[in-house]
C-alpha cells in the first residue's frame, strides 16, 4: 500500500492548480515569465496607473513579470513615435530584488535588500533626481511560519515603500503594494490613508482566492 505524506499531497494539489490556471497557460501563450503579470494589468486596467514617458520603480521584481508588463506599456507603438528613438523605451524603469533578474530590454536592475540603506541610495542614484510616477511593490519576505514574525517583516517592507513614495513620488504619484490580510492590516490601510489623497484595495482576478494577498493602491500625495 502506497502512503502518501500530507506535503507530497499539498505538492500534486499545487502542481494541478498550476497546470489548469488560465493565467498560467496565457503568460506561456503571452511570454510572461509568470502570471503576476496580469495582477498588475488588471490594476493598471481599473486604476489606469501607467502612460508612456512615466518613470516608474518596480520592487521585488523577479523573475520580471511586472517589469515585463511595463516594458510593453513603455514600447513605442511604432518605432520612434512619441519622440522616443528607434528601438527606445518611452519610459523609464527601475527593477529592484534582492534576488537575480534576468534582464529585461531598456529595464535598469539593482540587485540588493530594500531594507538596507546602501541599496536605498543606489536606487537613489539610479533616479537621477528624477521625481517618480508610479511605485510598485510586489515585495513578500521569505515567511517563517510564525505569524506575527511574518506579519511584522511584512509590515516594515511596506512602511519602507511609504517611506520611499513619501520621498519620491510625484504630487500626482502612486504607490500600489501587495499586502495580506493578517495582523497589521488595518495598520497599513491606516497608514496608506495618512499618505495618500485616494486609496483602494483590490484583488486583481489573477490573485489565486486562496491566497490572502491583496493590493493597496495610494494615489496623490496629502500634503504635509
Ligand atoms: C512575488 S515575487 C515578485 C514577482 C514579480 N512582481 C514579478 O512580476 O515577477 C516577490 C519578490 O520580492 C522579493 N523581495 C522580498 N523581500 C525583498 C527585499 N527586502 N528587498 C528586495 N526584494 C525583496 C523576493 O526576492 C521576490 O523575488
Amino acid at each position: 500500500m502506497k502512503v502518501q505524506t500530507k506535503s507530497k499531497k499539498v505538492n500534486k494539489a499545487w502542481l494541478n492548480d498550476h497546470v489548469t490556471d488560465p493565467f498560467v497557460k496565457l503568460a506561456q501563450k503571452e511570454g510572461y515569465r509568470s502570471r503576476a503579470a496580469y495582477k498588475l494589468k488588471e490594476l493598471d486596467e481599473v486604476f489606469q496607473l501607467f502612460r508612456p514617458g512615466q518613470v516608474v520603480v518596480d520592487l521585488g521584481a523577479s523573475p520580471g513579470a511586472w517589469s515585463q508588463y511595463l516594458r510593453r506599456r513603455f514600447a513605442p507603438k511604432e518605432a520612434g513615435v512619441g519622440g522616443a528613438a528607434v528601438g527606445e523605451l518611452n519610459g523609464t524603469i527601475i527593477a529592484l530584488d534582492m534576488l537575480e533578474f534576468e534582464p529585461v530590454e531598456g529595464v535598469e536592475f539593482i540587485q540588493g535588500d530594500f531594507r538596507e540603506a546602501e541599496v536605498l541610495a543606489q536606487l537613489e542614484a539610479a533616479l537621477q533626481a528624477r521625481p517618480v510616477d508610479v511605485v510598485v511593490s510586489d515585495m513578500a519576505p521569505n515567511l517563517s511560519g510564525i505569524s506575527a514574525t511574518d506579519a511584522a517583516r511584512i509590515e516594515h517592507l511596506i512602511e519602507l515603500a511609504l517611506d520611499f513614495s513619501r520621498q519620491h513620488l510625484k504630487p500626482q504619484g502612486a504607490l500600489v503594494a501587495k499586502v495580506f490580510h493578517s495582523a497589521g492590516y488595518d495598520q497599513l490601510v491606516a497608514a496608506f490613508k495618512a499618505q495618500f489623497v485616494r486609496v483602494k484595495v483590490h484583488k486583481p482576478k489573477a490573485s489565486r482566492d486562496k491566497s490572502s494577498e491583496t493590493f493597496l493602491v495610494g494615489i496623490g500625495l496629502k500634503k504635509a
